[in-house]
């Protein structure tokens, strides 16, 4: 690996992120604290973390090709995957290719980790199958006559998710007859990358879920305390720190962490999420980089999620997690068109121990999340509380 310290010289160690939204925004900050330089790509100008990156890049990275001219440009030491919907065949080819060559690049964590994450069948079979992990019962489906045969088999209620989707896009819950058909068309339409194959799964009635940050780094596995969230739609509104546990779902929770992510291999925060019922826990999915209920560890911890994975990808020391207390986060979505434009914000922040974070998205067209406020309370109900009221205290225009 190169030097660190000194961006934009030959000694540079430079990080290529593919994706550049509000979480990859928070990684190219820490990395520019260890004075790396940053390099921040997207589908759109303007992103996030090509803000406060170094220089960027706008391609499709769904186009192979498009991704191997842009790392051939810009030839950087780290790519950094920030969503899924990236050709990760791509880069399955370039790890081999790099490996050949004696070139010192690396894909975080690892290329396969990226390909098996970026859509639902890789990782699930993977967990299911292979590791014999606890998941929800589960059908992959190309067709309308399949899905339907799926949803009697699976029966009532049912999730419906496209394969390559996150954030809940394009994601059904199936509770009667009624909904099947038009569970099928949203599934077609809303995902991240056109129409294609569906996951049809059994709805788990958990009495709450976690996203569990498993970050593997130079010295080993570390985990973070257990994060509870609330979802709605398929997408995150919500999420608190601690998450209560019994001790027999914690250790199972961990057990769980530590099996996926071990076979996922590489250096890097991975969030896994998991559903608890009782002292019974199954896997759902793992994202092989920070994850978005996460967002609350900028409050809650001395290193935050984002801080981490620049620390574990750098091949850097993680001796200790501070904690700071019972802690939320709550997501600001904007519904409509245009350019958000934020009033409110003194307002959002009169409480102590609350802080916000505006994303700097360029335009809303729909609904898109485009805040997070954070804070702390004397237990996990008042900080919950606290950000929602901070969340409350903004008002997005468009225009
Ligand atoms: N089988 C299931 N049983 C019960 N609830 C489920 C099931 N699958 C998904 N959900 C609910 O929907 C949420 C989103 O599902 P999932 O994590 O698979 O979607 P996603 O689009 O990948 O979301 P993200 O990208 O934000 O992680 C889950 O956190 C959970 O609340
Ligand atoms: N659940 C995954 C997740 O939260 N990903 C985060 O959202 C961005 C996309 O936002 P957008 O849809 O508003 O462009 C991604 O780039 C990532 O930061
Ligand atoms: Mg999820």
């Amino acid at each position: 690996m190169t030097t660190l310290g000194t961006p934009l010289s030959p000694h540079a160690c430079r990080v290529l992120l593919l994706g550049s939204g509000e979480l990859g925004k928070e990684v190219a900050i820490e990395l520019q604290r260890y004075g790396v330089e940053v390099i921040a790509a997207d589908r759109y100008a303007d992103a996030p973390a090509m803000q406060v990156a170094h220089r960027s890049h706008v391609l499709d990275m769904l186009d192979g090709q498009a991704v191997r001219a842009l790392i051939a440009a810009e030839r950087p030491h780290l790519i950094v995957p920030e969503i899924e919907a990236i050709h990760t065949q791509t880069l399955v080819e370039l790890e081999r290719e790099f490996a050949e060559r004696g070139t010192d690049t690396r894909v975080i964590p690892t290329a396969r980790a990226a390909r098996l994450t970026m859509d639902r069948e890789g990782i699930r079979r993977l967990a299911a199958e292979t590791l014999q992990l606890p998941t929800s019962p589960y059908r992959f489906v190309d067709t309308v006559e399949d899905y339907r045969a799926a949803v009697a088999e699976i029966g009532l209620p049912c999730v419906v998710k496209p394969v390559m989707s996150s954030s809940g896009k394009g994601q059904s819950l199936v509770r009667g007859t009624d909904d099947v058909d038009r569970a099928w068309d949203y599934a077609q339409t809303g995902g991240r990358a056109g129409a294609g194959r569906v996951i049809v799964e059994g709805f788990i009635d958990f009495d709450y879920e976690i996203t569990l940050l498993t970050v593997r780094h130079a010295g080993g596995t570390t985990f973070c305390a257990p994060i509870g969230h609330l979802q709605r739609d398929g997408d995150y509104r919500e999420s608190w720190q601690p998450q209560p546990m019994s001790p027999r779902a914690l250790e199972r929770a961990q057990q769980i962490a530590h099996a996926i992510t071990d076979d996922l291999g590489g250096w890097g925060v991975f969030g896994v999420e998991l559903f608890v019922r009782g002292d019974e826990v199954w896997f759902s999915e793992v994202s092989p980089r920070p994850h978005d209920t996460g967002l609350v560890t900028l409050i809650s911890q001395d290193l935050s999620e984002f801080a981490l994975h620049a620390r574990a990808i750098l091949g850097l020391p993680i001796p200790a997690i501070r904690e700071y207390g019972p802690s939320a986060s709550c997501a600001v979505l904007a519904q409509g068109h245009g350019v958000p434009v934020f009033s409110g914000v003194d307002a959002a922040l009169t409480q102590a121990d609350t802080q916000l974070r505006l994303f700097g998205k360029p335009r809303v067209e729909g609904h898109r999340r485009v805040a997070v406020t954070l804070a702390l309370g004397a237990d996990v109900d008042a900080a919950r509380e606290r950000a929602r009221e901070a969340a409350a205290a903004l008002t997005i225009e468009l225009r």
